[in-house]
């Protein structure tokens, strides 16, 4: 949303300043040349109005209910009455990817990140999926491997409706919508986390001085949100609180990078797509270090998410990242235990 906005505001900037300069330099002719501003300016809105359309904007946005008996207190997944709440100008499928924040530490970290899917199919319709985390599990990644599938719409950039707009209430959050939660190894997930906030703070504090509440006895700090989000069996269990296990599908951050096409299967069969995006769309891209989308037909080149994913972490002593891993152990284990799925973390 925001960046159309802007790709319109600089457009029509640019082209007014245009104008007075012309209107400067040909004073006899300056009604002729009102004349073609206002063709032109009317061309111009018609023209955002159709890039709005074809980018999804053109649907009226959700209007929002605040929903008292579902609010969930720790997670604040909302949860509505299934209600209709998109129009359905743009005849697809819709992908959206936000933050999920953390409530119990007041809503300023972001443990998930969150991307809701809808099928539109002609008709108003609510999200059908939300991918709820986790952050730098692989959440983009998911999403532009899901927006290739033609039934699938993705809105690229984030709602942030859960850690910033949450109190304004939301109705596309339906209590029939699926859950779907990359997650990868908390450890390295922690790093990433790391390596993300550093690349914007670079004064940051060294890793284990963050991680550690006391380094000598080595207390984990679990207040530092890089270790919290990692608890996944802690957050699930919340979630579990509000959504049947059957709903929720968990998606491997490390399979979506060496078998992307595996876990894109998982993906479209717990969605209910059709088996599109499978391993021809995908190849390794050795400079990457990572599967990118091959060049799709008629696109010049191939597309590999951008260079905030796949940054390269910081080195971390050895023993700081084996007590961090005793100290996922246990939760890891019941997070198998509770999907019923072995990420082999340990
Ligand atoms: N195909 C592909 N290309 C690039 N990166 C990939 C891919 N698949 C998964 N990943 C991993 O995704 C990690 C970032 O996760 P998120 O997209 O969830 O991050 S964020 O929370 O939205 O910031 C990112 O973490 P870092 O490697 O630490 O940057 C990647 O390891």
């Amino acid at each position: 949303m925001r960046r159309v906005s802007c790709v319109v505001s600089s457009c029509c900037g640019v082209r007014l300043m245009g104008c007075s300069k012309w209107r400067a330099a040909f004073n006899f002719g300056h009604l002729r040349v009102q004349s073609k501003l206002s063709v032109f300016l009317t061309m111009i809105i018609l023209f955002t109005y159709l890039f709005y359309c074809l980018n999804g904007y053109c649907e009226s946005l959700p209007r929002p209910v605040y929903d008292q008996q579902n609010n969930i207190q720790k997670n604040k997944i909302p949860v509505d009455d299934g209600r209709e709440a998109r129009g359905a100008a743009c005849n697809a499928s819709r992908v959206v990817r936000e933050q999920l924040s953390d409530s119990s530490r007041g809503g300023g970290d972001a443990p998930s990140s969150n991307i809701s899917i809808a099928n539109n199919f002609g008709s108003k319709k609510f999200p059908q999926a939300i991918i709820i985390g986790v952050k730098k599990g692989g959440t983009r990644a998911l999403l532009e491997f899901l927006r290739i599938h033609p039934d699938v719409r993705a809105v690229g950039s984030e709602p942030h409706f859960f850690d910033r707009f949450y109190d304004k209430g939301l109705d596309w959050y339906s209590r029939h919508t699926k859950l779907i939660v990359v997650v990868r190894d908390p450890v390295t997930r922690a790093v990433s986390d790391y390596t993300q906030t550093l690349s914007k703070s670079p004064g940051l504090p060294s890793f284990q001085n963050l991680a550690f509440r006391n380094a000598t006895a080595g207390l984990i700090d679990t207040s530092w949100s890089a270790v919290r989000i990692g608890i996944y069996a802690k957050h699930l269990e919340n979630w579990l609180r509000f959504f049947p296990l059957s709903r929720l599908l968990f998606v491997s951050g490390e399979r979506l990078v060496t078998d992307p096409a595996g876990e894109m299967g998982r993906v479209q069969d717990f969605l209910g797509l059709k088996r599109v995006v499978t391993d021809k769309h995908f190849y390794f891209n050795q400079t990457k270090g990572f599967p990118c989308l091959k060049k799709p037909e008629g696109s010049s080149r191939p597309r590999c998410l951008g260079k905030s994913k796949g940054r390269p972490h910081p080195q971390i002593p050895s023993d700081v990242l084996h007590r961090l891993r005793d100290f996922y152990r246990p939760f890891n284990l019941k997070f198998y235990q509770m999907t019923g799925h072995n990420f082999g973390w340990d």
